[in-house]
């Protein structure tokens, strides 16, 4: 008989409204208080395990103790991942419908986003250099919204770029618990699938003829198991989940570029980019500064871990935020040390930022290399490219919410554009493994 080792608890009766408080902080405070990188809680009514670090990583991410049916919220299906897509898939299905993404970002088609982006991004520093302020959190929504679209083959007409951001960026702030931002994120959602149920079916009839190496073309004819299309609404769920996440680096460049604030010895060595600098400056972004907070997956069939019992159907939360500053792996964890990536060769399972293990079998982020070349081209535009200054404002961000942001959105001002070309930036070739 197995010796049970009982899992510490967390007092009081549900700690939803905790979460939802506390944010980045709720699970990394657990764990401090009761001493224990493993603890059990009540969170939405349903009793559930929570853990940080490598090794709890490694088990969550084996899908074969682990399925993803039912343990995403519906709240953040509704807004944030949509109904029926990859994220929530298990077995064959899965990974079907994982090749299908992965098939996207091809190391060509990598280096055809990061021209895309960067191409968006001159075109619009030509224009901040006749504003008085911008506001780059949102200016970078914009260009990533426009940078997607493009790259993945769906028309969008200039005057509905506005509207695509809008919805895009309600999506992605819609996670964390505030209903405002939830029923926003919603309605966004809704909008823009019935948009883009309309493409699909033009893709499918002909009237609409992407690129057969694109996103909406590959989607749109994207075949299951059984030798059926993808049924409009999943197919929509799909397709957006192949340029939607982007938004999300638009996140990590502004705290990149806070970085270059808060530690003025960065931006130098951003510009001289000696030893692949920015690929390590970009990794230690995802690091160190927050994005996602945590995973969720349930229990397949029963099991022991270090004598702790893991039920059938029992929730199980990752703390990525907190695994990715985990002081068994990582030193100084809460210092912001770009260097420390200088020829890394630490494990999928400690640093997460996108979800952890293979990319392949598992479920960690199909657009991980999509989203670090972006943010390297991005940071040595910054660099490199442009000159800004900051005026005074608020750049503190709260840990308490989810997703979060400087306050002030990251205002620069009397910007100049320095180079005529974007020429050396396309040239600067980038699509390597990010782990
Ligand atoms: C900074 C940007 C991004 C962040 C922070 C991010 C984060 C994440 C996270 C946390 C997951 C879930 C991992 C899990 O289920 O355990 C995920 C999954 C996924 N992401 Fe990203 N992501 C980003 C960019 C992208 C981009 C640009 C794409 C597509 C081009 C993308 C496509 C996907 C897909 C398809 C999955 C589902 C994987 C699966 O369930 O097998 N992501 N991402």
């Amino acid at each position: 008989m197995k010796v049970k080792k009982p899992i510490p608890k967390t007092g009081g009766i549900d700690h939803t409204l905790t979460l939802i408080d506390q944010g980045f902080h709720f699970l990394p405070n657990r764990r401090k208080e009761l001493g224990s990188d493993i603890f059990e809680t009540r969170l939405m009514g349903k009793k559930t395990i929570c853990m940080a670090g490598k090794e709890a990583a490694e088990m969550f991410y084996d899908n074969t103790i682990f399925k993803r049916k039912g343990a995403a919220p519906l709240p953040l299906k509704k807004s944030l991942l949509g109904q029926g897509g990859v994220h929530g898939l298990d077995g064959e299905l899965h990974k079907q419908r994982k090749r299908m993404h992965l098939s996207l970002v091809t190391p060509e088609r990598l280096e055809d986003m990061k021209n895309i982006a960067v191409n968006e991004l001159d075109a619009k520093v030509k224009n901040w250099e006749n504003k008085e302020q911008v506001v780059l959190f949102d200016e970078l929504r914009e260009i990533l919204t426009r940078a997607g679209l493009k790259w993945v083959g769906v028309p969008v007409e200039e005057n509905e770029v506005k509207d695509r951001t809008d919805e895009l960026n309600k999506m992605v702030d819609s996670f964390g618990g505030s209903i405002a931002r939830f029923r926003q994120g919603k309605r966004a959602r809704d909008r823009h699938e019935k948009w883009l149920k309309e493409i699909i079916k033009d893709i499918r009839s002909g009237k609409i003829k992407p690129p057969a190496y694109t996103s909406a073309y590959i989607v749109s004819n994207h075949r299951e198991p059984n030798g059926k299309l993808l049924d409009l609404q999943t197919a929509a769920v799909e397709l957006n989940n192949t340029y939607r996440p982007l938004v999300a680096a638009a996140y990590f460049i502004i705290f990149g570029a806070l970085a270059f604030h808060e530690y003025p010895e960065t931006f130098k060595k951003m510009q001289e980019d000696q030893d692949s600098y920015s690929h390590m400056f970009s990794q230690e972004v995802r690091r160190f500064y927050p994005f996602a907070p945590a995973m969720a997956a349930k229990v397949k069939k029963s099991f022991y871990w270090q004598s702790y019992h893991f039920k059938k159907d029992q929730l199980v939360v990752l703390d990525l935020y907190g695994t990715n500053r985990h002081p068994d792996d990582w030193e100084s964890p809460e210092e912001f040390i770009p260097e420390r990536f200088k020829g890394w060769k630490g494990s999928p399972f400690s640093f997460i930022p996108q979800g952890g293990g293979d990319f392949h079998i598992g479920h960690r982020c199909g657009g991980e290399w999509l989203a670090v070349m972006v943010m390297r081209t991005f940071f040595k535009y910054l660099v490199g490219h442009m000159t800004y200054e900051l005026p005074e404002q608020d750049l503190t961000f709260s840990l308490e919410r989810m997703p979060t942001i400087p306050k002030s959105h990251f205002i620069i001002q009397n910007v100049k554009r320095t180079k005529d070309s974007v020429e050396e930036l396309e040239q600067h070739v980038q699509s390597r493994p990010v782990i």
